[in-house]
Order: structure tokens, then sequence, then C-alpha cells
């Protein structure tokens, strides 16, 4: 009697609705507990979490499925920028931080806080660092400053974070800096008529057609980078390294699958290969450097390149492998040229695609510098240009969109209203800040965020409603220029600094910032100074496979054709 009566597609369909019914309850409770949360006005509490459908795979999908979009709706609530707390699998939690105070918060806290644990990931994953040093790496609880984190009790010599860091602040914002932007500048006007000669652009005043500018750009600028940091031996023993880093950059996002090689054989080549031509750089240099080649500003040599890559191969007697520094060499070219090379690719095409700014441009140009070479002009001058500046600061916040990763191996971190508890791990994006509504100036719409405007971050004296955010700038105090002339436009980087965040921010900021804004400042008054631009690709689209790594890169090559001008 019973055996008959017995359906097994009834009692999936119960147990089908059970669960149905269970997982609605779940994920109504989240959704009150969500809202309930929002209103909290506890201090150093947890960020609200958001609601998940399915437990244990919590957020996953949709945050790995379109990055942009659900981080809009996870950190924005009520029309203002928030921070909550996402599950991204069992036991885990991570915290995007958005809100201004917040963000501010963190860059005040920094100096306890380092992205260790991304670092190694980073080298392992897209460098492709051998295991047996990522384990010293991983094990280096230090953090990377002079003063190691309370608590920490790592030997000096075994301080790898700090190691490596010592060595890029010096570089790039210490004792190198200068020398290292006299270089690139040498290097790049150089290095710009004999990439225009095999572009084939004639003397005259022809056009001649760029087919991929941003390689352009990586063959120009991008090149110049590496000599100024690397030198010129890396290039003349490698012939082929630019192509070889274009193309590894291309393959970046795959390799961040983490995926194994004989799924994606080509990725692992191209990296194989960039390691090979480090090596071949490494037995030259050690070959035919000396002391005496070192220049007179105690910085660069022709071999080595900077005080940075000698300091480098220093490390290895703790390295101990020319594989682990080769991996280490190619995170570093691959930091310091690819977010430079798509953010100048795309200053000068909104400065070639805006009206009349290619001519606005020449004029700051000829009347601060008359018509002396730019070669020979003073580059700490010319960045400091505040209609420059703008361009630099609107191309950075329209086409940014890394991730700050902050976690704290020490303590919980108090951020007045939240908190990030120890080892847990904190998001920033820079997109999301990039194009807060509530925060920025649009001129009642006229100049939407996802659009360029060149005059953005500029706030003139006389117009109530320019500068960057939508609150009026007339307090002379910020601006950063205070002898200029009290009613010329200025430009000012003060009250920004939780919402313009392109290079990350407190301590954990991009060390290479003021290279990279001289060299995209350069490149642009350089090019627009010498030659006629127009963008011929009519609709400009972009990946978002890179979303989150840096400068956004377009999904299809940017024509353009190119005159010299008739001075
Ligand atoms: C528009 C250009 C650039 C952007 C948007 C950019 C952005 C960033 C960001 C977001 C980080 C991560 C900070 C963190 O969270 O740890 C970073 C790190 C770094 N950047 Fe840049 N960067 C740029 C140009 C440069 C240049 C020109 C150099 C060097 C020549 C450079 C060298 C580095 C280095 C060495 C690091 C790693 C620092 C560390 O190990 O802690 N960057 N950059």
């Amino acid at each position: 009697m019973l055996a008959s009566s017995f359906d097994p597609s009834a009692l999936l369909a119960f147990a089908g609705i059970a669960i149905g019914v269970g997982l609605a309850f779940n994920y109504a409770y989240d959704v009150i507990e969500y809202h309930r949360a929002q209103g909290n006005e506890t201090e150093n509490c947890l960020p609200p979490k958001y609601p998940t459908l399915i437990p244990y795979l919590g957020n996953i999908v949709p945050f790995l499925w379109n990055t942009p979009s659900f981080l809009q709706r996870t950190t924005s609530y009520g029309g203002q920028l928030g921070s909550s707390r996402i599950n991204v699998g069992p036991h885990w939690d991570v915290y995007l931080f958005q809100d201004r105070e917040t963000v501010m918060q963190l860059w005040k806290n920094s100096t306890i806080m380092c992205a260790g644990r991304v670092h190694v990931w980073a080298c392992k994953y897209l460098f492709g660092m051998p295991d047996k040093f990522l384990s010293l790496y991983a094990a280096d609880n230090s953090g990377p400053f002079a003063k190691p984190y309370p608590g920490s009790n790592v030997p000096p010599h075994l301080r790898v974070h700090r190691l490596m860091n010592e060595g890029i602040e010096k570089a790039l914002t210490g004792s190198g800096f200068d020398p290292t932007l006299q270089r690139f500048r040498k290097a790049f006007v150089l290095q710009f008529p004999a990439t225009l000669n095999t572009t084939r652009v004639s003397e005259g005043s022809e056009w001649i057609e760029i087919p991929d500018f941003r390689k352009f750009i990586h063959n120009t600028v991008g090149t110049s980078l590496v000599q100024a940091v690397f030198g010129p031996s890396l290039l003349h023993v490698n012939p082929t390294f630019m192509d070889d880093l274009y193309e590894f950059d291309q393959v970046l996002p795959l390799l961040s699958k983490g995926l194994p090689s004989f799924i994606m054989p080509q990725p692992y080549a191209i990296r194989r290969r960039l390691r090979d031509n480090f090596k071949r750089w490494y037995a030259y240099a050690r070959k035919h450097f000396t002391e005496s080649a070192i220049s007179e500003d105690g910085d660069g040599d022709p071999f080595w390149g900077s005080n940075w890559m000698r300091q480098r191969q220093k490390t290895l007697d703790l390295i101990q492998d020319d594989d682990v520094l080769a991996a280490g060499d190619l995170g570093v070219a691959w930091a310091s040229i690819a977010n430079v090379v798509s953010a100048s690719t795309m200053v000068l095409v909104h400065v070639a695609k805006t009206q009349n700014l290619p001519n606005r441009v020449r004029n700051e140009v000829t009347s601060a510098f008359g018509n002396q070479p730019l070669e020979d002009i003073n580059l700490r001058q010319l960045s400091k240009n505040p209609l420059l500046s703008s361009i630099y600061a609107e191309t950075l916040r329209l086409h940014v969109k890394s991730f700050t990763v902050v976690s704290s191996p020490v303590q919980d971190i108090n951020l007045g209203k939240f908190r990030l508890p120890k080892n847990s791990m904190g998001l920033v994006n820079a997109h999301v800040s990039h194009m807060d509504e509530s925060f920025w100036n649009t001129k009642d719409g006229l100049h939407p965020l996802n659009s360029f405007w060149a005059e953005r971050f500029l706030t003139d004296p006389n117009d109530p409603s320019s500068g960057p955010t939508r609150f009026t700038r007339q307090d002379n105090a910020i601006r950063d220029d205070a002898a200029g002339n009290p009613n010329a436009p200025y430009y000012s980087m003060k009250g920004l600094e939780g919402s313009w965040i392109p290079y990350g921010g407190g301590h954990l900021i991009c060390p290479g910032r003021f290279l990279a804004k001289n060299v995209m400042i350069l490149a642009c008054a350089l090019l627009t100074s010498e030659f006629e631009m127009e963008v011929l690709t009519k609709e400009i689209l972009f990946s978002s496979k890179w979303f989150g790594f840096g400068a956004e890169i377009p999904k299809h090559a940017i024509a353009v054709r190119i005159r010299r001008r008739v001075q």
C-alpha cells in the first residue's frame, strides 16, 4: 500500500519548494537587516551586509559577472556612496569602502595597512614568481615601511616588503626622481622622431595614418620610460622587449584567472619570453658595468639604467635566483608603463577631439615658454600648468578603474563609522568614486561624469559654478599656487583626497604618480605643439576585462591621422 503511494516527483517538487521558500526567507531577512543597518548610527561597526540569495556562494557570481555594475549597486544607498560587506564564499567577507569619510579614514590609517597578500598573489599569478620566494614574501608581516608593524618579529634581513619598497621610494619620490625624469625627457625627444620615421610621418604637411594609436604611444612614451628606468641596454640586447611587453598587457586578465599553462599556453609563453629577456640583460650588464659608468647625477648608468635597478640586483643575496628577480622586474616594468601608456593615449585623444582644445594647449605652452624647444623647458613649471593639469586629472578620473586593496595584519581598524577587522580584505574602487554624482561638478548636467570636460578641475575665482566639486570653492586657501594671479583659474587637488583616487591614497598611494603626471603632460605638450591630430575611429569602446587593474584599455585599436604643423 505504502510503496504504491510513494511518488518521487512529488517528493522532489516538495523539496524544491521547501528550499525555495527557505532561500526566499533567508533573502528577505538579509534585505531587512541590510536596510536596518543603513540607518544604524553606531560608530566603529561592520558595514551593512549586502543581501545574498544563495548562502555559501554569496555574492561571488554577480561580483565576477559584471563587477562595475555590482559595485555601483552595493556601494550606493539613497543616492549617496556608502560602504558594504559582501560575502564571496563560505566564511569570507570582503569590505567595499566608497564613502568619502571612510576612504579618507583608510588613507589616514594606512601606515599600519598593506596589500601584502595581494602583492604575493600578483607576483605568483601575474608575473610568475617561483613559489620558493613567495613563501618568504608571504611570511613577512612587518610591512613596507621603515618602522616594522607592532607585533611583527621578522629579522631586518628578511623584511622583503621593506627591502623592495626602500628602492621604490628612493627612485620615484626621492633622490632618483629628477634624474629619472630627465632621462625620460632625453629618451623621449629622440624616440619620438625615430618612431615617427618608422611610421612614415614625413617632414611635409601630408596626413599619415596611425592604425593603432595606443601601440604608437607604447612605442614612444612607453619605450622612453623603460629606458629611463632600466637603461638602454635592456632594449639593446632584447630588440623585441617592447613588443613582448605590449602582448603581455593584452594577456594579463587571462593570467589573473590562475588557470594552468596547458589550458592557456600562449600567456605563459609570453611571460617566459619576457623573463628570459631580463635574464639576458642581467648577463650583459653584469659583464659590462663598472662603478665609473655611473653618471654625474649619481643615479643613471648605461647598463643597469638607474640606482633602483642596481639596488634590486643587490637584493640577490636574499632572493638567490634570477628567475625570482626577473619576475619582480617584470612587475616593475608593467607597473611603470601600462597605466601611463593607456592614460597618455586618452589624454591625446580627448585633446584632439575637443573643439579648440589643441589651440588652447599650444597657447599655454607658448605663453609660458615662448619658442624655447620643449627639450629644454622647465618640466616642473610645465607640469604645474593649470589647464594641462586639469586635462591630466580629468583623463585619470574618467579612465582609471583600479582597486586599492587594504588589509591590516596588526589590529582592527577604526574608520569612524565603520571598522575593518584584522586580516580581512577591503577594496576601494577608483571608478565608483570618480563617478559620484553627489560630489563632482557637472555644471547642472552640462558635463556628465561619463564624458570628458577639460576644465572640470579648474576653479575660476570669478565663477562660483566652476571647480571640480558641487560645492563652491571660493576659498583661496585651497590654491596650490598661492603666488599665482588671484583672478586666474587655478588647479588644486585640495579637498579631493577621498574622491580622486586613481593612484590609491595615504601610504598605499602609487609611488610613480609624480613621474606619471610629468610624463603625460610632456607627451601632450610635445605632440600637440608639433602636430595636428585627428581621431578617425568614430566610437571608442572600452573593454571591461581590465576593470580593476588601472587605466582602461580600448576594445579596438584607435586609428588617428597626424601631420606636422607648419609653424
Ligand atoms: C597613470 C599612471 C599610473 C597609475 C594610474 C598608477 C596606479 C597605481 C596604483 C593604483 C597602484 C597600487 C597602489 C596600491 O594599492 O598598492 C600602483 C602601484 C605602483 N605603481 Fe603606479 N600608477 C601609474 C604610474 C606609475 C609609474 C609611471 C610608475 C613608475 C615609473 C609606477 C610605479 C608603481 C609601483 C612600483 C607600484 C607598486 C608599489 C608597491 O609595491 O607598493 N606607477 N600604481
